[in-house]
């Protein structure tokens, strides 16, 4: 647990070399495991439709969903930087619109950034909120809010074409004011290329190893989402499968009355003996 990251510290680290560590957290118990560790940044992602709420995407994630999930976190990791993602509708409508919502989500939760998906088109409107006084990460490549448009959730600028769009949406997202990008399923040359030509960090997921950052949705990484596991997770536990174990011997010992035992139960005061 080391002092919470600022805004310009995120520069500072790319300058230095430091790999930043983002992790995505929707509720008070994981944001406090997060606030223990080395980790400087959390995500309140709007992966919590999917892995949280059970929703097949991202896009029916509601602002009030998020400022709801935003506010435990922000309970529970008060020495870690914490962002959450703009849901699909709440900034897409209008720059005014987009300030009102992000207005929202920093005053409501007390988180201190948003994160909205989109490149050159979303410029306009990332400069408007940053113009406001709202710090912005930008997020290209796979953006699973418009994944219809994309054919799903593909690996995105394999074309020289869509490399240099994706490049060139970069640029002007860091000449828009964004504070750094999230770069989601990309060849690792294109984000090393995206990575060396900004001086703002880049966030990888799926983007190889030369972004200047990693970030990773925790229950992938705890092992505990299964309805999909894409190719960039690294499952560092398997925590599903302890879970399952676990409510496999409760089911049983209770049946079997094994469980609860006098360790977990309580008795009376001498004089009550016999009474009861
Ligand atoms: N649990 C979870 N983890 C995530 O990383 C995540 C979410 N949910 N929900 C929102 C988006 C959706 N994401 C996804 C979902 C699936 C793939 C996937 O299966 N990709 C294929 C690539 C296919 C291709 O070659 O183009 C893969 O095999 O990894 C990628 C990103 C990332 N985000
Ligand atoms: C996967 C990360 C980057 C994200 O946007 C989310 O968790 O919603
Ligand atoms: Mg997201």
């Amino acid at each position: 647990m080391a002092k919470k990251i600022t805004l310009p510290q995120c520069k500072e680290m790319k300058k230095q070399g430091k790999r930043l560590r983002m992790i995505t957290a929707y509720d008070y118990p994981f944001a406090r495991l997060v606030d223990e560790s080395e980790i400087e940044i959390i995500l309140v992602g709007d992966s919590l439709g999917m892995v949280v709420l059970g929703y097949d995407s991202t896009v029916p994630v509601t602002l009030d969903e998020m400022i709801h999930h935003s506010k435990p976190v922000v309970r529970g990791a008060p020495n870690t930087l914490i962002v959450a993602d703009m849901p699909f509708g709440t900034y897409n409508v209008s720059k005014e619109d987009a300030i009102r919502n992000a207005n929202r989500m920093l005053k409501e939760s007390g988180i201190e950034a948003v994160k909205v998906e989109g490149g050159t088109r979303m410029a306009p409107t990332v400069r408007a909120l940053v113009d406001a006084g709202i710090p912005v990460m930008g997020h290209i490549g796979l953006t699973p809010q418009t994944a219809a448009q994309l054919g799903g959730f593909k690996v995105q600028g394999k074309t020289e074409d869509a490399a240099q769009q994706l490049l060139e949406d970069a640029l002007a997202l860091e000449a828009a004011g964004a504070f750094s990008i999230v770069i989601e399923c990309v060849p690792v040359g294109l984000a090393r290329t995206i990575t060396t030509s900004l001086s703002i960090p880049t966030i990888g997921i799926g983007a190889g190893p030369y972004c200047d950052g990693q970030v990773l949705v925790i229950q992938d990484l705890l092992g505990i989402y299964d309805r999909f596991v894409p190719k960039f997770v690294k499952q560092y536990a398997q925590t599903g499968p302890a879970i399952r174990a676990a409510l496999g011997d409760y089911a049983r010992e209770v049946a079997d009355g094994v469980f609860p035992g006098p360790e977990h139960s309580f008795g009376m005061d001498d004089e009550m003996k016999g009474l009861y």
